[in-house]
């Protein structure tokens, strides 16, 4: 797999306030990337620094190898913003609108109705009108108006929002071939956890800033269940139910992040710890924490990984060794919700 981009001690900030922080992020062509996180961790912010059309504040991106981005390289990656704009004119101006301002008016008629076909709809499409478009077919001409341009790299901030499941089903099968038919590489973000896990190659989370890999960060993820009173409840195979609070609200499909600094273990002597959502899982494997003087401490629960961190001295008190049975308790007012 070669390289596309390389990202190298990326930091961004706004206002004075660091809002991204990668060290070294590395992304292969020709696949499907998708970024999850939860609102504000970045991902937007990313994607403007990837399409260049933000430098970072620090740090350096090699695309294809090199630091020198002209203008051919960005006309060849496309972005498609969280909520994009379509003109007020037909169908068709609108997706040829690139073409033509890059003065490539050849077969315009046949390249519009192509990229028409790649989103799921025919080509008497092009005749509306762009107020006679419900949410789902925007969004999908504002993609056609994107892949009409075959572009190395695709960038998709959101593309499902506010879409229909047959929308979202769509876009999810243009995506696909675009990839296929034109070699894009296509980066794209979603609150939508289980689309973007179908359609993703590989799968990148953000929290603060930083990359899930070196922030030492737990996901749960679905299948939930609801409790009597609307709580959602992560009933793990053993049978351990942990309810979340605050959670009526939220979907049966949500994933949350909790950080491992939110968890607490405990070996023996836990009765003063010990409450109604302590849960017991078994140490799986201690190693050194990269940047602190802490020891990572990776455990499970009934099958489900999770790690947290613990000092030398929490280490030296307790005796753990990988195979211990601990108690665990999560700080659920600190979880994240993506
Ligand atoms: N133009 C800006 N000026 C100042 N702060 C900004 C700007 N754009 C984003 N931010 C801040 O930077 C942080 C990261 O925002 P960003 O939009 O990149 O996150 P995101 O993961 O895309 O969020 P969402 O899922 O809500 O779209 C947030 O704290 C946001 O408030």
């Amino acid at each position: 797999m070669s390289i596309l981009y390389e990202l190298k001690n990326i930091e961004h900030y706004y206002d004075g306030k660091k809002v991204l922080n990668i060290e070294n992020l590395i992304l292969h062509k020709n696949q499907i990337i998708g970024f999850f996180g939860p609102n504000g961790s970045g991902k937007s912010t990313l994607f403007s620094l990837l399409s260049f059309i933000c430098k970072p504040t620090k740090g350096e991106i090699l695309f294809d190898d090199s630091n020198k981005i002209d203008s051919e390289i960005k006309k060849s990656i496309v972005i498609l913003p969280q909520n994009p704009y379509l003109l007020k004119r037909s169908v068709f101006e609108n997706i040829a609108y690139g073409l033509k301002i890059r003065d490539e008016n050849e077969n315009l008629k046949e390249k519009v109705d192509e990229a028409l076909a790649l989103v799921g709809l025919d080509s008497d499409f092009s005749k509306r009108k762009w107020s006679q478009l419900s949410g789902g077919e925007a969004q999908r001409v504002a993609l056609a108006a994107r892949l009409i341009l075959r572009p190395k790299v695709l960038i998709l901030d959101e593309p499902t929002a506010g879409v229909d499941t047959n929308s979202a089903q769509l876009i999810k099968e243009a995506i696909l071939l675009a990839k296929q038919k034109y070699n894009t590489t296509i980066f794209i973000s979603s609150h939508d956890y289980n689309w973007l896990n179908h359609i993703s190659d590989k799968k990148i989370a953000l929290f603060q800033g930083n990359l899930v890999e070196n922030g030492n960060i737990n996901l749960l993820f679905s299948p939930w269940i609801k409790d009597e009173l609307g709580y959602l409840v992560k009933v793990f195979i053993d049978g351990q139910r942990l309810i979340i609070p605050n959670s009526q609200s939220k979907k049966r499909d949500s994933v949350i992040m909790i950080n491992s600094n939110d968890i607490k273990v405990c070996k023996e002597n836990c009765n003063e710890i010990k409450s109604e959502n302590t849960l017991l899982g078994v140490i799986t494997s201690i190693h050194q924490d990269d940047k602190e003087d802490n020891l990572q401490l990776d455990f499970s629960i009934a099958g489900v990984n999770f790690n947290t961190l613990v000092t030398k001295e929490e280490m030296q008190k307790e005796m753990l060794f990988p195979g211990d049975k601990i108690n665990i308790n999560i700080d659920l007012s600190k979880i994240c919700w993506i």
